[in-house]
């Protein structure tokens, strides 16, 4: 498996299938900020409340061939072993990203159990050989994974620009990082001492140069 972030920012991504499986899929591709279409003759009442929110839109029907065309990404969540199989063979001939969620053989890639601290993302998974053990591995994660490092990822973006003007080479940045950015920090952000985390930074940016 080759890990890669998706960009799905407004894309056209489809579900087919409207149970508790889908349900999960679905709220992982709306997280990603993309533009949700699910197929199903019904869904559940958890998903009818996000359809009526307006979150998705839902072509109230059985799949049938031709459906899914145009779409960037399909997801496949029947209990329907044959609707799996045919969704997968027509992403294939249209060149469409499928994720078959009992099949990892029918899929071009599969779901990482997810944490999400804003732009924070920090996934598991095992080939497909225990989802089960990923998702524990992901809570295990959890508890380590402090809220605080969602606004600090925003602070460092600023801090990160800053630096950019002052340290006028890619080396010198990242020599300047590796040795700024410590468990020190990490431990300040746990605590919830952000601001203190940004001045240490921004003083240490500030007193950049041949001297120091
Ligand atoms: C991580 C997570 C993300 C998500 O779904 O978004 C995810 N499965 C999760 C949970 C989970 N799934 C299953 C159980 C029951 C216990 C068990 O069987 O282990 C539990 C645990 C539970 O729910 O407690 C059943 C199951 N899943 C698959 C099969 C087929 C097979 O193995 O052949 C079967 C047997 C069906 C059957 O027996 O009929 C297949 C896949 N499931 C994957 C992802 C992909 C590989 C991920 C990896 O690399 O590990 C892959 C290959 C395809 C895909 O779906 O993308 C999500 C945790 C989210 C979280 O909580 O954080
Ligand atoms: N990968 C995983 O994590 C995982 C975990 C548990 C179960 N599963 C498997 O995923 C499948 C779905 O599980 P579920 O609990 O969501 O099932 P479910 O019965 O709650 O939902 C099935 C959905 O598929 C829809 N559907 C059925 N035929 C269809 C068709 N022809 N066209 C469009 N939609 C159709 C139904 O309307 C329903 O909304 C099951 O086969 C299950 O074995 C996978």
């Amino acid at each position: 498996m080759y890990p890669v972030n998706l960009i799905l920012d407004e894309k056209a991504c489809v579900v087919v299938g409207g149970g508790e499986v889908a349900y999960r899929k679905i709220e992982g591709l709306l997280s990603a900020a993309a533009a949700v279409t699910v197929i199903a003759p019904d869904i559940t009442e958890k998903l009818f409340s996000m359809y009526e929110k307006g979150l998705f839109a839902w072509v109230k029907k059985s799949y049938e061939d031709g459906d899914i065309k145009g779409f960037f990404l399909a997801v496949c969540a029947t209990d329907d072993e044959e609707i799996n199989r045919r969704v997968a063979a027509e992403a294939k001939k249209e060149g469409i990203l499928i994720n078959v969620v009992d099949r990892l053989s029918l899929c071009d890639f599969a779901m990482p159990a997810v944490i999400r601290r804003g732009d924070l993302l920090v996934t598991s998974s095992t080939n497909g050989k225990s989802p089960a053990m990923a998702r524990e591995i992901r809570r295990e994660l959890e508890k380590f994974l402090d809220a605080g490092y969602a606004p600090f990822i925003e602070i460092m973006a600023g801090l990160r620009k800053e630096a950019m003007t002052v340290i006028p080479t890619f080396r010198e940045r990242e020599e300047f990082w590796r040795s700024t950015l410590d468990e020190n920090i990490l431990k300040m952000v746990r605590e919830g001492k952000l601001g203190e985390a940004e001045d240490k930074i921004r003083n240490a940016i500030s007193s950049f140069g041949p001297q120091s």
